[in-house]
């Protein structure tokens, strides 16, 4: 590894300080984990989602991430397997620059009800470069063999 970022990690004042901070399970772990840090008066019950519902489940946390970074917020495959529970803007960006709290949108896609209770692992946070670009305006492209080639111009898979 060449250069391993520091993130700085904020509980909210509200935060159930019981729960995790995002945590790697496994050494080779691309993605930590994400706990659901429930609003109080949603800890007994949980926040069950009817199929599509959707909801911004806290995780009690905020971040300081280094510039020139970024963290994506994925959907766990195994929520997405076996309840069909998904992010609907996977990856969710989180921007260098954001100091708010760190929300998690979750959709069921399921045929079921699911409820998510209060640290319960729902998601997982990758960290990842996100260097700035120039955008630089120009009267033409340079060619490539692909040219406009796109959207299944190679074929396969039924294309
Ligand atoms: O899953 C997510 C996605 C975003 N955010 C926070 C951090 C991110 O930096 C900020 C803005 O996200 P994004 O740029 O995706 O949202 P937008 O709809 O473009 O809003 P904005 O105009 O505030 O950038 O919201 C989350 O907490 N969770």
């Amino acid at each position: 590894m060449t250069h391993q970022p520091v993130l700085r990690v904020m509980r909210l004042p509200d935060a159930d300080p019981a729960l995790p901070l995002p945590s790697y399970q496994t050494a080779g772990a691309a993605g930590a984990d994400l706990c659901a840090n429930l609003a109080p008066a949603d800890r007994v019950q949980g926040v069950t989602l009817p199929p599509m519902g959707r909801a911004l489940i806290p995780t009690g946390l905020a971040l300081a991430i280094p510039q020139g970074w970024e963290v994506q917020v994925r959907p766990r495959s195994g929520l997405a397997l076996k309840h069909g529970l998904t992010l609907p803007n996977s990856p969710g960006t989180i921007d260098c620059d954001y100091r708010g709290p760190l929300g998690v949108i979750v959709l069921n896609l399921g045929d079921a009800p699911f409820t998510i209770r209060h640290g319960d692992r729902i998601a997982q946070m990758v960290v990842a470069p996100a260097p700035q670009a120039r955008f630089e305006l120009v009267d033409a492209l340079d060619d490539t063999v692909r040219g406009q080639g796109g959207f299944g111009s190679t074929g396969g898979a039924g294309l």
